[in-house]
């Protein structure tokens, strides 16, 4: 173990990201009732260029108008190559109200991207003696940002979480795919005449759980664009739990009961964790480092798998 433990990342939900385009706001309302824990109204690339003035307004009037709960406010701005980023952020931290969260960085490439973002929101916030500290959330979705990662985790004291964007990162890879995240087609390997399909989005998914992980920030995994697909969403969304995210965008509200559902731990793995929890107290008491649990061996690493389990049901509230 190194002598830098590791960080948690931030107490609260992110199974479900729920994205909504700017200039739809007749969506805002439905968005702020659906059960997802974090919502992103986006200006980004569900918004038309030509369209993008509009979008901004709607979402800073959006902001302190509706009634957004308990959940994580979200706006994805637009990325740094654009001309309409700088106008996001001095807009969004000019006009709209303390209730906005995060703003959410698309196609970060490296840290100097979140660092540019940074210092803008960081003059803003004080010129116009903003208390809430706004927070971060980067999107790996290019062969720059994979490549980077665990700078662009460790870039800024803003940052909470990071996304994996399926459909951009397949773009700048030159993946030949066209489906937005899931099984691909071409990606299989035969054995004895069976085809199976392996999954292309793994060593990626798995790359932004350990950044995350080393500099205490929340993995989430990005869009699964077939929304009639719930099968294919479902299966998608317990790979990347599995490997250690923490939730799922939707970007269709038939998506959000199957990512809460994914990433939420069942009563049993709770009970279980619990169990194996108070037969290490009893271990520990009696001076051993390791039980039997259930005919198998738990150990002080156990503990630390359980705990992960606990922390998220408290969250949720069981
Ligand atoms: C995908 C959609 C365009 C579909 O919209 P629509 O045709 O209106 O869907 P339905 O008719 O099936 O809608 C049924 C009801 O649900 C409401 N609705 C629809 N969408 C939402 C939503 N996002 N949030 C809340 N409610 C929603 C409809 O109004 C209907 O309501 P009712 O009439 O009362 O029954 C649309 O869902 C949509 O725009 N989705 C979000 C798209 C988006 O934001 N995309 C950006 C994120 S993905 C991405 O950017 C890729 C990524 O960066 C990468 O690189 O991988
Ligand atoms: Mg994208």
């Amino acid at each position: 173990m190194s002598f830098r433990t590791q960080p948690l990342p931030p107490a609260r939900l992110n199974r479900c990201q729920l994205f909504g385009p700017g200039s739809r706001d007749s969506l805002f309302e439905k968005m702020a009732k659906s059960a997802a824990d974090v919502i992103n109204l986006d200006l980004e690339d569900s918004v038309a260029p030509d369209d993008k003035d509009r979008a901004r307004k709607n979402i800073i009037q959006a902001i302190g108008d509706i009634d957004w709960g308990g959940k994580t406010l979200s706006v994805r701005i637009n990325g740094l190559d654009t001309p309409f980023w700088y106008r996001d952020v001095v807009d969004l931290l000019e006009q709209a109200g303390e209730r906005l969260d995060q703003i959410m960085i698309p196609k970060a490439g490296n840290a100097s991207d979140i660092y540019a973002v940074d210092a803008l929101v960081t003059a803003v916030e004080r010129a116009k003696g903003r208390t809430k500290r706004i927070a971060f959330e980067a999107i790996i979705e290019s062969a720059a940002g994979i490549c980077h990662v665990e700078e662009i985790a460790a870039s800024s004291p803003r940052m909470q979480a990071i996304s994996l964007g399926a459909a951009d990162f397949a773009a700048s890879m030159g993946m030949a795919t066209t489906g937005i995240g899931g099984t691909q087609e071409n990606y299989y390997m035969i054995r004895e005449g069976q085809k199976y399909w392996p999954d292309p989005w793994h060593w990626a998914q798995a790359a932004i759980v350990a950044a995350c992980r080393t500099h205490g920030l929340l993995p989430v995994d990005g869009p699964f664009g077939d929304f009639g697909d719930a099968e294919g969403f479902v299966a998608q969304a317990r790979r990347s739990a599995t490997l250690g995210m923490v939730g799922k965008w939707a970007i269709h509200p038939s998506q959000v009961a199957l990512a809460n559902e994914v990433f939420s731990p069942s009563d049993a793995a709770v009970t279980e964790a619990r169990e194996i929890l108070a037969a290490m107290e009893k271990a520990k008491a009696e001076g051993a480092g390791a039980t039997v649990y259930k005919g198998r061996l738990v150990d002080i690493a156990s503990i630390k798998q359980a705990e992960v389990i606990v922390r998220q049901a408290e969250l949720i509230g069981g």
